[in-house]
């Protein structure tokens, strides 16, 4: 893998873990610059970028390279623009016998590996996609207490296959130009192995959606076509996805499974290389199309352009369709009528956050799927209320398992308190930064654009008014922890959906003009500096 893979690699696991907008504002534009001797150098358009990068993901991005290659990475920005020629000597360094095996020397202990492993469970704990498999322990291990095994035979995470999306490009230089023959149409992500129907709990937060998801798969294209599933982060949708996947690949099914980010990447591709052609016919040709994340289509013209084609000419077949949002149809609002309704045709499937017997019959199933005697107090412990997702119950979970491993001591309630600490307190993960308050917000947007409060609660709707209050709904549904209800009702009894909207608007913004990307840092640099 030369540097580019690495950091197009990293860039995906990245868009996993860290808040899609964040992604947006400080990922987007970044580009591998160097990679020699154990050192990453990351591209990034501003010194203002730089700071932020260094202050807040050096620690996310370092643990991110170091699963990637597995070795120990230490992670430097550099404006881009100051050297202009990036990449070059980065390429070798992989195909250079000598320097492999300099590199192999330097590869983590396993020392190392368990160190490295506590160290960015914490960071993983909150939300993490993070696949970790375990060994069986041997015979006669001691209840409750792991052995190192355990740790040393993490596998590096879940990657994803290399995919056709080019590296972003840094900012001000030109976009690579890859041969119309680099583009190529192949298989899309591949399914988890751990993400079948046997290894979903069911629960009342859930019931639909799996019913649907299995009667889809025992029937595809024949009912609940298309199949709508929606619900918050890590409640189990791509979790569903998979498991529709597997159940038709099983039969001999053709499965593609994308995400919404890989649909749209190489339908820009296919425009720009004219090879809409090929593109159609691997969309066409396949028997179960899974889309995950399709909210993020929404507004993206010819993505959406493409993807109604393509859902007509597969459904016109009888060819199941499942798609996963983290909203309903109706709440994407710049999402085309056409396909909105489209979504509405068939089954519309929340998932819902697992009430405590759910998240206890889940955390059961999981110390059952590690082969971990966890005690019945400390399952109960980590059910806390919380952990409202499942992925952020999985990462608790793992977190304890490997601070006992680590320690060599039995797991016990006490343990898991302190293994819990930081994340059963009010304290947020290292990579969130700390919250705002929504008064904190309004304070500094105001200060920023230079407008009265008054002016951002009240009714009128000019566009130099308009515009800080849509960046004040953003801020606030980013940056701290007020509902959308919460929000409207400070900015003048405003309703939910208005919010909503403006955080759309200023998201839809933000992807695609770089002025307001660097803006909205600036604001939120603004109001982070004030609150420290
Ligand atoms: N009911 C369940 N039973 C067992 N495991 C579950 C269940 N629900 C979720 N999980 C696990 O929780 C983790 C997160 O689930 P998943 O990635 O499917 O969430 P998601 O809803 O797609 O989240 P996002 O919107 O962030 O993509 C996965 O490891 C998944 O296996």
């Amino acid at each position: 893998m030369n540097a580019r893979q690495i950091w197009q690699t990293a860039i995906e696991r990245l868009q996993e873990r860290v808040q899609p907008n964040t992604f947006t504002t400080w990922f987007q534009g970044t580009s591998a610059y160097s990679f020699q001797d154990g050192v990453f150098v990351v591209g990034v358009s501003s010194t203002f970028a730089k700071t932020h990068l260094e202050r807040r993901f050096t620690s996310l991005i370092h643990s991110i390279l170091t699963e990637i290659t597995g070795m120990e990475i230490e992670v430097q920005f550099i404006v881009a623009r100051d050297r202009p020629e990036p990449n070059a000597p980065s390429e070798q360094l992989f195909s250079s016998p000598r320097r492999l095996s300099r590199l192999n020397k330097a590869r983590t202990s396993p020392a190392q590996h368990v160190r490295r492993f506590a160290e960015s469970a914490a960071a993983v704990a909150k939300k993490s996609k993070a696949s970790l498999s375990f060994q069986t322990l041997g015979m006669g291990q001691k209840p409750g207490t792991p052995s190192e095994d355990y740790l040393l035979s993490i596998p590096p995470q879940h990657s994803q296959p290399e995919g056709d999306i080019l590296a972003p490009p840094m900012a001000g230089q030109a976009k690579p130009h890859p041969t119309p023959s680099a583009i190529t149409f192949g298989a899309g992500g591949p399914l988890n192995q751990r993400y079948t129907f046997d290894a979903f709990i069911v629960g009342k937060s859930n019931q639909l959606a799996h019913a649907a998801s299995l009667a889809a798969s025992e029937n595809p294209g024949r009912i609940y076509n298309p199949l709508f599933l929606y619900g918050g982060v890590g409640l189990g949708k791509t979790h569903l996805l998979h498991a529709v996947g597997h159940a038709g690949e099983s039969r001999g099914l053709t499965v593609l499974y994308v995400t919404s980010e890989k649909f749209t990447n190489e339908i820009i591709n296919a425009i720009r290389y004219q090879k809409t052609e090929e593109f159609r016919a691997k969309y066409r040709q396949i028997d179960i199309l899974l889309v995950d994340d399709i909210q993020f289509i929404a507004g993206k013209e010819s993505t959406e352009e493409e993807f109604f084609h393509t859902f007509n000419s597969l459904h016109n077949a009888n060819k199941q369709i499942v798609v996963t949002s983290d909203r309903p149809p109706k709440a994407i609002h710049s999402l085309q009528d056409r396909l909105r309704s489209r979504f509405e045709w068939g089954l519309l499937a929340d998932v819902q956050a697992p009430e405590y017997e759910h998240r206890l019959a889940i955390l059961r199933s999981k110390t059952e799927l590690l082969h971990f005697a966890v005690p019945n107090p400390v399952v109960e412990y980590v059910a806390r209320p919380e952990c409202s997702s499942v992925r952020e119950l999985e990462g608790a979970l793992n977190r304890v398992i490997a601070f006992a491993t680590l320690r060599n001591v039995p797991i016990t309630e006490q343990l898991a308190a302190d293994a819990l600490a930081n994340i059963y307190s009010n304290k947020k993960p290292v990579t969130s930064g700390t919250k705002l308050s929504i008064i904190e917000v309004i304070d500094g947007v105001c200060r920023y654009y230079n407008v009265e409060s008054e002016r951002i609660r009240g009714k009128q709707r000019d566009r130099d008014i308009m515009w800080p209050r849509q960046v004040a709904m953003y801020l606030m549904r980013e940056e701290t922890t007020a509902s959308l209800q919460q929000i409207g009702a400070e900015l003048g009894g405003r309703d939910h959906t208005t919010v909503m909207h403006g955080w759309e608007k200023v998201q839809a913004e933000m992807q695609h003009n770089d002025r307001v990307r660097h803006e909205i840092a600036t604001v939120l640099e603004s109001l982070q500096s004030r609150s420290y």
